[in-house]
């Protein structure tokens, strides 16, 4: 057995597999939204694996944003079932939840940091909130997680507003790996930066994923985005999944919202990013 498969083995263990045998990391099944009349979508099947990097795309109202923040517990759907890490979303009560918030990062689009704390503050807060770790060596993490997304040291003693957007990115993404997650899920994560720093984000996720073996889930636009990074798509439009597979596959399909979103033109100064229905 080489390398490679050993650590995928010990790592399908650690993640209760068995015999070698992948379970997912993200199980969805027959998720269903509705708000009085109106359906958001219905019938959703989706299973990420360990390592495995899924990106959902879908026009604006289609419940990219339900379906992230249901998978993360933040969202109870009108049907169906989501399990992470083999525990179900919507039936685990909230105290168990916290074990199982600790195995993932989140970086949402607005990135979400505390406006009144330094980089290095926000970072330590999520460890503290999770750890009882004494301040000196929570700090010593955090110096840690800003090197890794590949901030310059002095980054970490700034505060938010004293970063520029992709800085606040990488920053957000390093408190997303405060807790050394399992699982990342990002929203959009690239909307919003000059297309020189998108394509640095897109080559530091792609970095993290290889060295930290994380399993990403991620909604994007972001036409390179999908091509470099992502390993499958899912395509969500008219209320369902329309397509679920390899990016290549997938953007071949004949149906006019995947031919639309695949062939339309980078906005300009987007960075690739794809019109939005
Ligand atoms: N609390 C709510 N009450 C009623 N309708 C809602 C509520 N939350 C979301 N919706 C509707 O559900 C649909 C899906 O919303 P969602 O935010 O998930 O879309 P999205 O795909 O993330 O869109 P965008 O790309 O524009 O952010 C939208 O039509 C939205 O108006």
């Amino acid at each position: 057995m080489g390398h490679a498969s050993r650590d995928r083995a010990s790592q399908a263990k650690a993640h209760g597999g068995d015999d070698g045998k992948r379970r997912p990391v993200i199980r969805v099944r027959d998720l269903e939204q509705r708000f009085g009349d109106h359906l958001v979508f219905e019938g959703l099947d989706l299973d990420v694996f360990p390592r495995e990097v899924m990106g959902i795309v879908g026009g604006s109202g289609s419940g990219k944003s339900i379906l992230l923040t249901s998978i993360i517990g933040l969202h109870t759907p009108t049907g169906g079932r989501v399990e992470v890490f083999g525990q179900d979303m919507t039936g685990t009560p909230l105290r168990e939840r916290h074990g199982i918030q600790r195995r993932w990062g989140v970086l949402f689009q607005s990135d979400a940091l505390f406006s009144n704390l330094t980089v290095m503050e926000n970072i330590v807060r999520v460890m503290k909130e999770h750890h009882d770790l004494p301040h000196r060596l929570a700090s010593e993490v955090a110096a840690l997680k800003v090197d890794m997304v590949g901030l310059e040291p002095e980054a970490a003693w700034k505060y938010p507003s004293e970063l520029s957007g992709g800085m606040r990115k990488k920053a957000g993404l390093a408190r997303a790996l405060a807790l050394d997650p399992e699982l990342l899920v990002l929203d959009e994560p690239t909307a919003g930066l000059d297309p020189i720093a998108a394509a640095n984000f897109r080559q530091l996720l792609l970095q993290l994923r290889r060295t930290l073996s994380l399993t990403v889930f991620l909604v994007t636009h972001d036409l390179d985005l999908l091509h470099e990074v992502c390993d499958r798509v899912a395509i969500l439009a008219e209320q369902r999944f329309l397509e679920v597979g390899p990016v290549d596959e997938v953007s071949r399909a004949d149906h006019p919202f995947i031919q639309r979103f695949f062939k339309s033109e980078p906005e300009p100064g987007k960075g690739g990013r794809a019109e939005k229905e």
